[in-house]
């Protein structure tokens, strides 16, 4: 059996670079001292109860999907522990695999699948739908609920470009394909999804649809939410076939109930989703703006003016703190272009990245319409390089926070989106609190993800971890954070998802008679309650 997870413990195996000297001697001065390393418990000495998979359980687990396909392995079941946000990974790291499933399925298609739910149901044990593990919401520890065992329901077997058509330019996808995987296979046949969220290389397609990802060119390519056409999903009760044609008024866009059900419904086996041809051209550059505000009112004016199809496809502002950073983590060539950007009146300055992909001509002329607004409103052209050097190290980050880890740091990311008239205020709103909430901390915040009415969020904090109780110390800190976010009017998620850790929290932007409506979807689909418990419904 082949485990495509990420390292049990971090991102890639070994892949933890060191870190610049630079940063090291900004962050001592911003803590103080610099934490002495805190290396991960061994695999070898996790701690991990015994299996309760029912032996009748595993005789028609075995029988429906054959033996090599369902195990019990210990480090099977410790790599499908957890997902990748910093809770799970401080828990695995101390050595806590606790959210262990009993045993790791991999059905093959469709039928597997209703045959497992099936067996599920009638021996009352959960399951907990496995992509690529890289949820950072809590949405894949096995919480049994009141079932007798879980499973997880790893679907890397489903690997395969099920349908593409030129015409239509829409691609059937199974679900267990990874991002490399996907772009590998639309790739050789002309094509791209342009999806690609920081988790590309670990993200399964089926995971993307059942948690609404958004990519870093989702400006242009649009979310994965708003490609998908048609969706296969099996529950217990049956098989969901839902969405045809490129539009539809038939009715209220069922089809929305099963993307962003994140297993907590059924398992979405295949998607229908819009395609588009590899671009002929790429260009991707950096640019200055003068502060944040400027950045903002250039990147309305990037939504609302040039709008969507003009506007770039990859369109990212960086606050001055993360500038400052990026500059920090990017050698001479970075450190001249700082000092030349102080005396242009940028020193407290923001970094844009920028991309456009497409025909060549449309490329140029797109870019023109963009650097002309950006000029207007101050912005200061550092050409190609910065570009490149995003791009090249995009899927990259999570190394790095692997080797913040082990320095005894607490590193985590949070994410929301809100409209342009709220965001300077909510910003502001989310700094202060994690300040207060924190201590000393270096909280780093970019724009992307623009709409016409507003754009998303997304903040990297680092701080110093509370080696008595980590989980304590961001439990409050994220508790706190989520009620400034939602009493600024931001959205408790913009492309994490629900999960766990923003259950409760989904229950205040829904209200009511929106849980009501979530859960009896979930008692018409799943019945007896054994997907994925605990995960999206309050
Ligand atoms: C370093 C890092 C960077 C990230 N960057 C981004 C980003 O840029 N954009 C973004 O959107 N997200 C990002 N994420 C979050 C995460 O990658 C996404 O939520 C992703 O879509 C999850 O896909 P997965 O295949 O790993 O799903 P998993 O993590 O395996 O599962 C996520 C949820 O979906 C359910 N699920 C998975 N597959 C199926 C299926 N076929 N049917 C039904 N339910 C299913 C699971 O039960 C679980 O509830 C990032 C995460 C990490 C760790």
């Amino acid at each position: 059996m082949t485990d495509r997870a990420p390292s049990w413990n971090g991102w890639e195996p070994a892949a933890r670079p060191p870190l610049p000297a630079a940063a090291r001697r900004e962050l001592t001065r911003l803590f103080g001292s610099w934490p002495a390393p805190t290396p991960p418990v061994p695999l070898a000495d996790v701690t991990l109860p015994g299996s309760a998979l029912p032996d009748g359980a595993r005789r028609e687990f075995v029988a429906a999907l054959g033996e090599e396909h369902v195990t019990t392995d210990r480090t099977e079941r410790i790599r499908h522990a957890a997902g990748r946000a910093y809770l799970d990974l401080v828990r695995l790291r101390s050595g806590d695999a606790g959210g262990a499933p009993d045993a790791v399925l991999r059905p093959a298609d469709a039928e597997q699948i209703a045959d497992v739910l099936r067996i599920c149901v009638g021996r009352r044990v959960a399951v907990v739908p496995y992509g690529g593990g890289t949820s950072v919401v809590g949405a894949l520890a096995a919480d049994r609920g009141d079932q007798r065992a879980a499973v997880a329901l790893d679907l890397s077997r489903l690997d395969r470009l099920v349908a593409l058509d030129r015409v239509a330019q829409t691609a059937t996808l199974s679900a267990g394909m990874r991002g490399p995987e996907v772009e590998a296979a639309l790739g050789g046949l002309g094509f791209t999804l342009g999806h690609f969220p920081q988790s590309y290389r670990y993200a399964t397609f089926g995971g993307w649809v059942a948690t609404r990802s958004a990519g870093q060119a989702s400006t242009g390519y649009g979310r994965i939410d708003e490609l998908v056409h048609r969706v296969r999903c099996v529950t217990p009760t049956g098989e969901l076939d839902l969405g045809r044609g490129p539009a539809s008024a038939a009715g209220p866009r069922l089809i929305d109930l099963v993307v962003g059900s994140e297993g907590a419904l059924g398992v979405i086996t295949e998607a229908t989703v819009t395609v588009r041809p590899v671009p002929a051209a790429r260009r991707y550059e950096g640019w200055s703006l003068p502060g944040l505000g400027a950045g903002l009112e250039a990147f309305r004016a990037l939504a609302q003016r040039l709008g969507p199809g003009l506007a770039p496809d990859v369109c990212r502002l960086s606050d001055p703190d993360e500038t400052r950073t990026t500059f920090l983590l990017g050698g001479t060539a970075a450190r001249l272009a700082r000092g030349y950007l102080a005396v242009r009146g940028h020193g407290a300055g923001c970094l844009a990245i920028l991309g456009w992909e497409g025909e060549p001509h449309l490329v140029r002329y797109r870019r023109r319409a963009a650097a002309r607004l950006l000029e207007s409103y101050g912005g200061v052209p550092l050409g190609g390089t910065p570009g490149a050097s995003w791009r090249h190290g995009r899927f990259g980050a999570p190394n790095l926070r692997d080797t913040l880890l082990d320095h005894g740091l607490l590193v985590e990311t949070l994410e929301t989106a809100a409209d342009w008239s709220a965001l300077p205020a909510l910003y502001r709103a989310v700094r202060e609190t994690l300040r207060a909430e924190l201590g000393r901390v270096l909280v780093m915040t970019h724009v992307s993800h623009l709409y016409r009415t507003g754009a998303s969020l997304y903040v990297t904090v680092l701080g110093v971890r509370d080696r008595a109780d980590p989980v304590g110390q961001w439990t409050r800190a994220k508790r706190a954070v989520t009620t400034t976010i939602q009493s600024y009017g931001g959205t408790v998620t913009h492309h994490h998802a629900v999960g766990v850790d923003h259950r409760s929290a989904l229950a205040d932007e829904i209200g009511e008679r929106g849980v009501a409506l979530l859960r009896a979807a979930k008692a018409e689909l799943d019945p007896t309650g054994i997907m994925n418990p605990g995960t999206l419904v309050p």
